[in-house]
């Protein structure tokens, strides 16, 4: 048998649509999404922004710092040399384009279609919540108030990177990241949980990756899936893509509705504080989710 590839879904074929994301939420925790909503030109816009923002010099790009590790530029380090990272975080919060854009000096065009996409993005952030929760048959409104970081991120390859790690296996530690992928250099592979194969995802121009986390796992009572992946180099160029991380609640912690548990599904995970989980994450160097194992009830 082949490789498995993860699952597509149209979202203009709108029978079952919450049904099947919930299905590829526990299949895959990965999956690609066609006919989001997200206007072409947007994206391709936000595309031309970040690859103008990225050629921006090194002095310039260190002024997108953050007092903590993670939610600011991230430069090429020994972990990972090829990549490096601008952050808006939180993009949710009132001024964080305006900050962002001051602190590295973007145009007025740069930072009208940087808040422009990133409000794009949650919104149809918000609408795969609804989708969630619609298909679980719960009620009410997910991802409400919850931090969301915007992140470009560059993967500097040459001929002597070709075959190496370009961002290493990881789980992403929120709820669900909305990736628009390089639109040519692939790269970017995923495990498959049921055979434990890397599959490549490769790209589809015009369309978005989604990426379940750490956090939907946890909400979900162990349902879904934080999908591991890595990006790989195999070509000496470069290679662009924007995340949207929709993150953890900001003031409750994170732990699964009351409606996902029952006596055949105890609870899973003691409920934490999403702060809390990502510093222990990177305390005990855990980057797919091993860290999870801390919260686990005595009944999982
Ligand atoms: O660049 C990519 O395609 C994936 C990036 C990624 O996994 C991440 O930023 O968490
Ligand atoms: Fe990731």
């Amino acid at each position: 048998m082949g490789k498995r590839s993860v699952p597509v879904i149209d979202m203009q074929d709108v029978s079952g649509l919450a049904e099947k994301i919930v299905r590829a939420c526990e299949e895959w925790g990965c999956f690609r999404l066609v006919n989001h909503g997200v206007p072409m030109e947007l994206m391709a816009e936000m595309k031309g922004a970040t690859r103008s923002l990225m050629d921006l010099p090194m002095e310039t790009k260190l002024k997108n710092s953050h007092p903590e590790p993670g939610k600011g530029y991230t430069p090429p380090n020994m972990a990972s040399p090829y990549f490096e990272g601008l952050s808006v975080y939180d993009m949710t919060s009132p001024g964080a384009f305006d900050h962002f854009c001051s602190q590295i000096d973007a145009s007025p065009h740069q930072r009208e279609v940087l808040e422009k996409y990133g409000f794009a993005l949650h919104d149809l952030a918000q609408l795969l919540g609804s989708k969630l929760m619609e298909g679980l048959g719960l009620s009410g409104e997910l991802f409400k108030g919850w931090p969301c970081q915007l992140k470009m991120n560059k993967y500097n390859y040459s001929p002597e990177t070709v075959g190496l790690t370009g961002a290493v296996m990881h789980s992403d530690p929120g709820f669900l990241t909305i990736l628009q992928d390089d639109e040519i250099v692939n790269g970017l592979e995923a495990v498959d949980t049921i055979t434990g194969e890397l599959v490549p995802v490769d790209p589809i121009p015009g369309t978005l990756v989604v990426n379940v986390g750490d956090v939907a796992t946890v909400w979900s009572n162990g349902r879904f899936c934080n999908v591991k992946h890595r990006v790989q180099c195999y070509e000496p160029t470069i290679r662009t893509s924007i995340a949207l991380f929709v993150l953890g609640p900001k003031d409750e912690k994170v732990e699964a509705p009351p409606q996902l548990v029952d006596s055949d599904h105890p609870r899973r995970y003691i409920p934490f504080d999403f702060e809390d989980y990502r510093k222990l994450r990177t305390k005990t160097n855990s980057p797919t989710g091993g860290a999870l194992k801390y919260f686990l009830t005595q009944s999982s």
